[in-house]
């Protein structure tokens, strides 16, 4: 097995709960849409991301689109480009702080300072990323990150996805360390020559996917993957 030399996060259901996605930052962006689509109508990314619904749907409202996709939980581009405008107004105000699980924060600072390079892969738009690990309840943690990868890459089930967060990173995709909770993602990252873990957190529901190295969180991922380097031994 290849040395590690970046490790590659998701965010919902590994650093941070399922339940302040689905109860904190998407009722945010459902109640702040339908107003930004028209405050916002000139902004850029609004226009691209209006675009996209347009040619996708072009008989359909664009909000209706939008709000079906909510419902459910669509992980498209246009929707996560939306909605990481919709939060910037919450994290600038301090009405919405991310809450973190506890061990995250004191591993990525140990990975960090052992030298270990770390970056994040989320559906979120890459802004709502930087947005979310730039105004955390600890803090600012964007420090520890050396990219944010997003859709702009390609989804998270398909392999080449991986393979060009390699290219990009300028690492062999065995070199890349994996974490995520969900069982697709991970056997797409695999498929392209990634390790892996899948983070089983209980509070999440996560089930252990069978034939897939796991563990309860990042300290456990920590030990078995990096047992090196000097992570923390306590939160
Ligand atoms: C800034 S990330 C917000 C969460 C989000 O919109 C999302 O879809 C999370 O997806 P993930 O790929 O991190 O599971
Ligand atoms: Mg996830």
């Amino acid at each position: 097995m290849s040395a590690i030399r970046l490790i590659l996060l998701d965010i919902e259901g590994t650093t941070l709960p399922i339940a302040f996605v689905r109860d904190v930052l998407f009722p945010y962006a459902a109640r702040a849409l339908p107003d930004l689509l028209r405050t916002k109508a000139e902004d850029a990314r609004v226009k691209v991301a209006l675009g996209d619904i347009a040619r996708e749907f072009p008989a359909r409202a664009p909000l209706d689109v939008i709000r079906d996709w909510m419902a459910r939980d669509e992980k498209t581009a246009p929707l996560k480009t939306l909605q990481g405008i919709a939060w910037e107004a919450g994290f600038h105000d301090g009405d919405l702080r991310a809450t973190l699980y506890p061990d995250v924060l004191p591993i990525l600072r140990g990975w960090h300072d052992a030298g270990m390079r770390l970056a994040v892969y989320s559906s979120g738009a890459a802004q709502a990323q930087r947005l979310l690990y730039g105004h955390t309840q600890e803090g600012d943690a964007t420090g520890f990150f050396e990219a944010f990868y997003d859709l702009g890459i390609g989804g998270k089930k398909i392999a080449e996805s991986y393979a060009e967060i390699a290219q990009r990173a300028g690492v062999l995709p065995g070199a890349i360390l994996f974490l995520s909770d969900v069982a697709g993602e991970l056997e797409a990252a695999r498929a392209a020559g990634c390790q892996i873990c899948q983070i089983v957190r209980p509070e999440d529901g996560t089930v252990a996917a069978p034939g897939v190295p796991h563990a309860a969180d990042l300290r456990e991922a920590a030990a078995a993957f990096t047992p090196t380097l000097a992570v923390p031994a306590t939160a």
